[in-house]
């Protein structure tokens, strides 16, 4: 499902012969046997029909044979018709499900492709999660569904065509009386297709809420806060409640669906049962000799099927067509996004006066939100400098992070970066340890190998970053080394406590090895041990190159180079610790009420 550049509501047609190359392109070799079974069924069915007349001709003349010899031909012509029949429709049903997962695999892999290409803030919003979500569920079950209908509307044109062809021989003008009964399937096709496509969109967000809640229920990290608050049954009712809502939004469009098939279906049996009565009025009448009226009362019969076959066939590609133009604008949004991310491209530019990454009154609003996070921020981080940053909760610290590592781009001032500093994808190369940062379920080797995916295999380098991070004393201590999964949920796998795993976080950081790292609380789960020994050698860490560190612990900040203060989105200070305290501001007041606090519990 490329799907760039299409309009949104393509023709039948053209969405139909997309979903074939589709098909063609992912599966090719099933895509050649499911048309050679095709043509086989088909010369199946000519046999079955041509040999099935010889036979009841035979039995219905005045003179017919006393034994079987005679009627040897038209017995094996049937039985050979019913052999090729049966056994294409055996290979079809399993060639149909290898192809729906190969392309399932193919547009699931483009909906990843699609989520990793768009930028945080786009990732982040209701109706890019919405469209995600309805996409990838739908990439799941809509490939099934197309290569069901694609190959059934092969088959039953196949299957008509032979009907056609046999009744016109009888009576021509009966054919398109029974292809009659196209017309009321068709005419409820494109009503119920919209509907469908409708329901499942004001769906989504139900339907989103609704994994959430499953997620908390089922999840291990989830488990511990639920179960200890005791939330699962109130959490639980909440769930129910969802599915209730979802199901019967699938009721009301399923009830509406129902009684406009249910209308179709009165028609098409009405058109049916009058092209027999003809057939046998015909025959009655003597106009029709009776082998060739029971032959055409068959044929009939694989005629109207095969049209209502081939009627339900097309609407359920228009049904999947809806999909695949959903499918299609959200593959758009990533070449948007690569387009968009283009524009203002200001990672390549020199930083000024040697600073690694300077911002230039900078401000920034999130997506959605009302007040700026940033407003002015200017500030430059240099190589073999430490600065820090403190501010209450709230005041823009984690957001100036984010800013260095360009997940989101400024609305006001500029951000530049030394032109060495670019990556590989065109972002700065940056070393970060988020507070919320990822603790991958794979092995230990993995979550730190992770900081530079270029150097994967780099084992050396791997231990030495744990080494460095001081992470080695226990993860050579785990049953298998680096190799040990993190996870008790994978085989032969463990955890680790918070404060083990924010070193793991750190020697990831180290293995990146990159000009500038940025510490967003580094030591929050450190005991003082480790966290004293990690402030002192964060200079060994990374001497030369350009640190930033977050934090509310000011052992972590007292010795920084530069110290910046913010308060609400702005800078309000900056200076040594001591120029800080001299001038008895906001700095000053945070640092004593700390030390007035560690006071308080010495001699409490
Ligand atoms: N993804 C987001 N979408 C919308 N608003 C956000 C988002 N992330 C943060 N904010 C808001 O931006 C402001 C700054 O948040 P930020 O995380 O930078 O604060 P902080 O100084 O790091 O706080 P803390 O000390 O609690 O970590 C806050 O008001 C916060 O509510």
């Amino acid at each position: 499902m490329s799907g760039s550049g299409r309009a949104p509501g393509a023709s039948l047609v053209s969405n139909t012969v997309e979903a074939i190359r589709l098909i063609r392109r992912t599966a090719p070799r099933e895509y050649v046997l499911l048309l050679v079974c095709t043509i086989v069924s088909g010369i199946g069915l000519v046999l079955l029909l041509v040999a099935g007349r010889e036979l009841i001709r035979d039995l219905t003349v005045a003179d017919r044979p006393d034994d079987i010899g005679p009627l040897v031909p038209s017995l094996v012509g049937v039985a050979v018709g019913t052999g090729l029949t049966t056994l294409a429709s055996a290979v079809q049903a399993e060639v149909r499900w290898l192809m729906a997962h190969l392309v399932e695999r193919q547009s699931v892999t483009t909906v990843v492709d699609v989520a990793s290409a768009v930028s945080l803030a786009e990732l982040e919003s209701p109706d890019f999660q919405d469209h995600l979500q309805r996409t990838l569920r739908q990439a799941a079950q809509r490939p099934w569904d197309l290569v069901q209908a694609v190959s059934q509307l092969a088959g039953a044109a196949v299957g008509g065509l032979v009907g056609a062809v046999v009744l016109a021989t009888v009576e021509p003008w009966l054919v398109p009386a029974a292809l009659l009964v196209g017309l009321p399937v068709l005419l409820v096709a494109g009503r119920n297709s919209r509907a469908m496509f409708v329901a499942v969109s004001a769906i989504t967000p139900i339907n989103r809420e609704r994994e959430y809640l499953q997620e908390l229920l089922t999840g291990r990290d989830e488990a511990k806060e639920i179960r200890a608050f005791e939330s699962v049954e109130h959490l639980r009712q909440r769930y129910e409640q969802r599915y209730d809502d979802e199901i019967e939004g699938f009721r009301a469009v399923s009830r509406l669906r129902s009684r406009r098939l249910l209308l179709a279906g009165v028609g098409a049996t009405v058109i049916t049962v009058a092209t027999l009565a003809v057939l046998v009025g015909l025959s009655i009448d003597g106009r029709v000799p009776l082998a060739d009226a029971a032959i055409g009362a068959v044929a009939v019969q694989q005629l109207t099927t095969r049209v209502r076959g081939i009627g339900g066939s097309i609407s359920s590609i228009q049904e999947s067509s809806l999909f695949l133009d959903d499918h299609a604008a959200f593959v758009d949004r990533a070449h948007r996004a690569r387009a968009g991310s283009t524009s203002p491209a200001p990672a390549r530019t020199a930083a000024p006066d040697g600073a690694a990454v300077a911002l230039d009154d900078v401000s920034f609003t999130y997506p959605g939100a009302t007040v700026p996070a940033l407003r002015g921020v200017s500030l430059a981080l240099r190589p073999g400098r430490v600065t820090a940053l403190v501010g209450a909760n709230g005041s823009g610290k984690t957001t100036i992070a984010k800013l260095i590592c360009r997940l989101y781009d400024p609305d006001g001032g500029a951000i530049t970066w030394d032109a060495a500093l670019t990556g590989s994808g065109g972002l700065p190369r940056v070393g970060v340890i988020f507070q919320d940062f990822l603790r991958y379920q794979l092995s230990a080797h993995d979550n730190i190998a992770l900081g530079d995916s270029r150097r994967h295999v780099d084992r050396a380098g791997v231990e030495a970053s744990a080494r460095a991070s001081g992470a080695d004393t226990f993860l050579t201590r785990l049953a298998r080394g680096l190799d040990t999964w993190l996870s008790p949920a994978f085989e032969g796998g463990t955890d680790l406590s918070v404060g083990q795993w924010q070193r793991v976080a750190m020697a990831r950081a180290v293995f990146r090895d990159a000009p500038v790292v940025v510490l967003d609380e580094p030591t929050a789960a450190l005991d003082p041990l480790a966290e004293r020994e990690m402030i002192d050698g964060t200079t060994a860490l990374f001497g030369d190159r350009a640190v930033l560190v977050i934090s509310h612990r000011f052992a972590n900040v007292v010795n920084a180079d530069d110290i910046v203060v913010l308060s609400e989105g702005e800078i309000v200070e900056r200076g040594t610790h001591e120029t800080l305290m001299a001038r008895g501001g906001t700095y000053a007041e945070m640092y004593t009420t700390q030390a007035a606090a560690f006071g308080a519990e010495r001699h409490a």
